[in-house]
């Protein structure tokens, strides 16, 4: 009886790319308290740009460590918001993917031993061995190159692993590391995924990797969920098996919360800690899509989210396991996001978005037939490297355009990306269609409009402040524990609001400038 009437909570984290974000529902999955931590406001010792540390030829880290501290730091803050943890009976969490953490020798015995006298960052000051290699790093050309050939083409690595060999992707990032730091990886105990090591922090112990952030490597076979062992070969030695460890089905509960988080925060010591995962499968998880609707996540990267039932072998773009009830899911990167938007922002209008949905406001929808691409940094989908292409309604190159036409070319070029993408990837849009956006530029209604004409699909998005891919961490945590105690919650479907209606027109519009979109990216040099 006591037990049924004790309010019970649920606790999500999602270590994205720009910030880490903790979220509390109740047992109707609504919103009871966040918290945030920004890495390059709030931790500017670790001095990062975007959350992440640009090097040379490509390679882009991050210190383990800063997201250790931001663990430290949004806790404090949880208790500012008055969160009281004894009510948490489940947490989960999401994160960037692909991103690898590299544990020193000893790392469980570290992970169980914590005082809760001390930070976290004090206690795991050497825990690393490297700085993690993240998803926007692009320096492992020649792995990929060398995966694939090892597997026996792009297509059988991409038929077994979900995706032909991609730079971010975690297998390549391995097999650099062993090929270029033969002593730090020799020196590695373990390895996680950004996800994989996050939940660590929380479990007290080396947790396992999800099987759909596993899907992010380049090294998992998605049909018989287990390492591929010619994937493995091609990019470590007779120990990558066990520095991995053994993947989980993401739906698993890994353990009881660490004893740290119990004696320092006051949590109860049976709080299940469910297994975290990246942050685009927990947004898949937060969104809870419907046939014919697509997830649109607009964060530091701009994503599509589809679940699929059956896995196939997509030449652009990746298949993982399904992190929810659809057995896999499609997921576009589009690595030129936000901070591709925010860098023109800049150049166009000053710091400003008021002033930048000024400018668009200044143009017509279809842009009087001038279009751009704008790939600030090597862009995924497609492969490509930095460039610029602008072009009149005659298909004429042109060199600069005035401020207002560029702002409107760059958000239509970006979204007729999106859609010319989902539709190879076998997205077929009809009058049940759907875009639901979530992620820091989804507040913004002018590009939302872009969205929902160029897909001539009405745009909705979450009611909760929360994204998807934080909610849904804490949703997943929710539905594991009631799952496993036989308990029901009364928690909701997410409930979405329409933000943005197709004109009329729409397809007139964009019909004929999605062809020429495909006819710009035939001369554009691509990437193998
Ligand atoms: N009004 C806005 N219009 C367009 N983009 C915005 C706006 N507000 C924030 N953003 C973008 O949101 C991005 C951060 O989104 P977020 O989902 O927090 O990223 P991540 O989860 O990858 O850390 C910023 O880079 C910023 O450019
Ligand atoms: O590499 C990918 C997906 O394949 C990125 O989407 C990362 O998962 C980072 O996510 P955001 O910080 O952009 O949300």
């Amino acid at each position: 009886m006591l037990e049924e009437i004790r309010k019970k909570t649920f606790l999500g984290f999602d270590f994205s790319t720009q910030r880490l974000k903790a979220v509390v529902i109740d047992e109707s999955y609504a919103v009871l308290q966040e918290a945030d931590v920004e890495f390059d406001v709030d931790l500017p010792e670790f001095r990062t740009s975007g959350g992440v540390i640009r090097g040379e030829d490509g390679e882009v880290t991050v210190p383990p460590l800063l997201w250790v501290k931001a663990l430290d730091m949004v806790m404090d803050k949880l208790i500012v918001e008055g969160v009281d943890f004894s009510t948490v009976e489940a947490l989960s969490g999401a994160a960037q993917q692909h991103g690898s953490v590299w544990w020193a020798k000893g790392a469980d015995e570290r992970l169980a031993n914590l005082s809760p006298e001390q930070f976290l960052h004090t206690q795991l000051a050497s825990a690393f061995v490297v700085d993690s290699p993240v998803w926007m790093d692009c320096s492992t050309s020649a792995d990929c190159r060398a995966l694939e050939e090892a597997v026996g083409g792009a297509e059988e690595l991409a038929r077994i692993t979900g995706s032909r060999a991609y730079e971010r992707f975690t297998g390549a990032q391995i097999r650099k590391m062993r090929r270029t730091r033969a002593r730090a990886y020799a020196a590695t105990e373990r390895i996680s995924l950004v996800s994989s090591f996050a939940c660590s922090l929380l479990a007290g112990r080396v947790a396992p990797l999800d099987l759909a952030d596993g899907s992010g490597m380049n090294l998992l076979d998605i049909r018989s969920m287990q390492w591929c062992e010619k994937a493995l070969n091609a990019c470590g030695d007779d120990t990558l098996r066990d520095k991995l460890g053994a993947p989980v089905r993401s739906a698993t509960t890994v353990g009881a919360v660490g004893g740290y988080f119990v004696q320092r925060y006051g949590f109860p010591p049976t709080c299940r800690v469910v297994a975290f995962t990246g942050d685009n499968c927990s947004a898949l998880a937060g969104l809870r899509l419907q046939p014919g609707w697509v997830g649109l996540s607009l964060g530091t990267s701009d994503t599509l989210l589809l679940g699929l039932r059956e896995p196939c072998a997509p030449t652009a773009g990746h298949v993982l396991v399904g992190p929810t009830s659809a057995p896999y899911m499609a997921l576009l990167c589009f690595a030129n996001g936000s901070l591709t938007r925010q860098a023109h922002r800049d150049r166009l209008a000053g710091r400003s978005w008021p002033a930048f949905d000024e400018l668009l406001r200044a143009t017509v929808r279809g842009n009087m037939g001038y279009m751009g691409i704008y790939f600030e940094c090597a862009e995924i989908v497609p492969r490509a490297a930095p460039l610029r292409r602008l072009e009149d309604a005659g298909g004429r190159a042109l060199e600069r355009l005035a401020p207002q036409f560029e702002a409107r070319a760059l958000l239509e070029g970006q979204a007729l990306a999106r859609r010319a993408h989902a539709e190879d990837m076998g997205f077929t849009l009809d009058e049940k269609s759907r875009v639901v956006a979530t992620g820091g530029a989804s507040v913004n209604s002018a590009l939302l409009q872009i969205f929902a004409d160029v897909f001539n699909a009405p745009v909705y998005v979450q009611d909760s402040h929360a994204n998807a891919a934080l909610l849904g961490a804490a949703i997943r945590a929710a539905e594991v524990w009631s799952e496993e105690t036989g308990i029901a919650l009364s928690g909701s479907e997410p409930t979405v609001s329409p933000a943005a209606k197709p004109y009329p027109d729409a397809e007139r519009i964009y019909g004929p400038m999605l062809r020429r979109y495909r006819k710009m990216l035939e001369h554009i040099p691509t990437l193998l």
